[in-house]
């Protein structure tokens, strides 16, 4: 695996014009998909198949029975949410859907203490994307992937077990590279390697985010290091705390953003030039434009490729509406009547600046409501407290921009609002942006619901172009008739 041709892609890239100003039109604001805090930043073995031997028994068998069993159960217990659980049962056996798999855990050949992590986290069965990508990463020798799965289809547990299984316990420095677009998301990741490996400690993580800070000249032992791409080429590069060269598996998570944004691309491409010829490259996301696709497919030499057909990226479990309005104030005063349906479980509410955020928060709250606000302007360190409270159910609502539209799974999130719709900077549609946002609900077979609200000609434009883009009907929703929207959003 030649990584160097990731450099000659950038090389050849920066020669066409025509990709710069892609680049370019891509280089999101928070309000377009990245955080600005972000950009300042500063900064195999393969699995042997420990976990069952070849000459299983009916008792084994049976042993394998009781450990999903009781994982269903702790996940019933865990969330209280018997219909989904079922929901998810039904669907993992719909061959249609994200989440059918033929094949059990056990038969992916993961390490026994990494299948007790499984199990513990409630994990019954793989996902479609887990079944398929999962063989080709544990692999040898190791081969590159680029991956594409639905928004909360579980392609973080995906590669977080590909990085447990590469990892050798035994050497105590970093093995294992994982870059996030955001400091919120390379948290969650962390709690995911974290759970995921809680029966087998002698796997350990370091967080490379801004803040922990290291003692120089004293390196770290920890085999997997996750963080945002400033502190991880710090950390890499000027201040050496990680050897690039031991480096075995770098993942890039949220990959078509980590690419199209100039500095996430910019500092990966650095980290990436520092690595081995022979380092494992594995590529994520959800969406990925066809330019940074393709752009992907020069970077990651002789990939796999796990690809999705347009018409398959939008969730069927996600029903999507859209309410028509004329200003603003209107668009608060529908948001205000359906308030009571949307906050029997929890809501995101997406508003294209940090402006209109902190106006609608301001607003909700002069009306009684408890909301939290979240925007790219706090302190990281604010806005992971916010997104904890959020998560813990302190509060139901949360009024954000952009900066929350990717990665971050709380699993009670049933709506998601577009107080205003996903536009780029020249005032198109972000079709990207617009199935992250909606992908915060309906995770993992859960039902969800995403209303649109609309308040002008060009909005309702903005609306056709989206339907006709994933070729999925949105409905026209009326915020008077309460009893409808209470049934959907229950
Ligand atoms: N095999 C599984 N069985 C049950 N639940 C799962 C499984 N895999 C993942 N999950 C759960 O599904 C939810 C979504 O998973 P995850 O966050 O990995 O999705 P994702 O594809 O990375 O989403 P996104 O595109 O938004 O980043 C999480 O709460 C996770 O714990």
């Amino acid at each position: 695996m030649a990584t160097d041709s990731w450099a000659q892609a950038v090389d050849e890239q920066e020669a066409a014009a025509e990709s710069i100003g892609h680049l370019q039109l891509n280089e999101k604001s928070e309000e377009n998909g990245t955080t600005t805090a972000n950009a300042t930043d500063s900064s195999s073995a393969a699995a042997k198949s420990e976990a069952e031997g070849k000459n299983k028994t009916n008792a084994e068998d049976d042993d394998k029975e009781d450990k999903a069993a009781q994982s269903l159960l702790n996940k019933l217990i865990r969330n209280n949410l018997v219909n989904n659980t079922n929901q998810v049962e039904v669907l993992q056996k719909d061959p249609n859907s994200p989440l059918y798999s033929v094949k059990s855990f056990e038969e992916l050949r993961l390490k026994p203490q990494l299948l007790q992590g499984v199990y513990a986290m409630g994990f019954n069965r793989p996902s479609k994307i887990q079944e398929t990508a999962l063989p080709m990463m544990l692999a040898e020798p190791p081969q590159n992937l680029i991956a594409q799965s639905q928004s909360g289809t579980g392609k973080t547990a995906a590669f977080v077990l590909a990085m447990l299984s590469h990892v050798d316990p035994n050497n105590k420095y970093p093995q294992c590279l994982c870059v996030s677009p955001t400091y919120e998301l390379a948290l969650q990741t962390g709690k995911v390697i974290e759970q995921m490996g809680q029966h087998y400690p002698e796997v350990k993580l370091l967080y490379a985010i801004r803040g922990n800070k290291l003692q120089r000249g004293i390196k770290p032992q920890e085999q997997i290091v996750i963080g945002t791409p400033g502190t991880m080429l710090d950390w890499c590069g000027k201040l050496k705390f990680i050897e690039p060269k031991k480096i075995k598996v770098f993942v890039l998570d949220e990959a078509d953003v980590m690419i199209a944004t100039q500095g996430h691309q910019d500092q990966s491409i650095r980290i990436q030039r520092m690595l081995p010829k022979n380092c494992q490259m594995l590529l994520f996301s959800a969406t990925f434009e066809e330019t940074v696709w393709n752009f992907a497919q020069r970077i990651v030499p002789d990939p796999n490729i796990i690809k999705l057909k347009r018409e398959e990226e939008t969730l069927d479990t996600i029903k999507q509406y859209y309410v028509l309005c004329n200003s603003k104030e209107e668009k608060f005063q529908a948001l205000c009547n359906i308030y009571g349906a949307i906050t029997i479980a929890q809501a995101m509410i997406f508003c294209h600046t940090r402006k209109t955020a902190g106006w609608l928060a301001g607003e909700l709250s002069r009306e009684g409501h408890q909301v939290a606000l979240l925007s790219g302007e706090m302190q990281v360190e604010q806005r992971a407290a916010v997104i904890d409270r959020f998560r813990d159910g302190k509060e139901k609502v949360l009024v954000t921009t952009n900066v929350c539209a990717r990665g971050i799974d709380v699993e009670q999130v049933s709506v998601v609002i577009n107080f205003d719709l996903p536009v780029d900077k020249d005032g198109n549609p972000d079709n990207e942006t617009y199935l992250h946002r909606i992908g915060r609900t309906g995770r993992f077979g859960k039902r969800g619901l995403a209303i649109n609200m609309v308040d002008s000609r060009m909005s309702m434009n903005i609306l056709n172009r989206i339907q006709e883009h994933f070729s999925k009907k949105i409905e026209k929703l009326d915020t008077d008739d309460l009893d409808e929207i209470e049934k959907i959003a229950s």
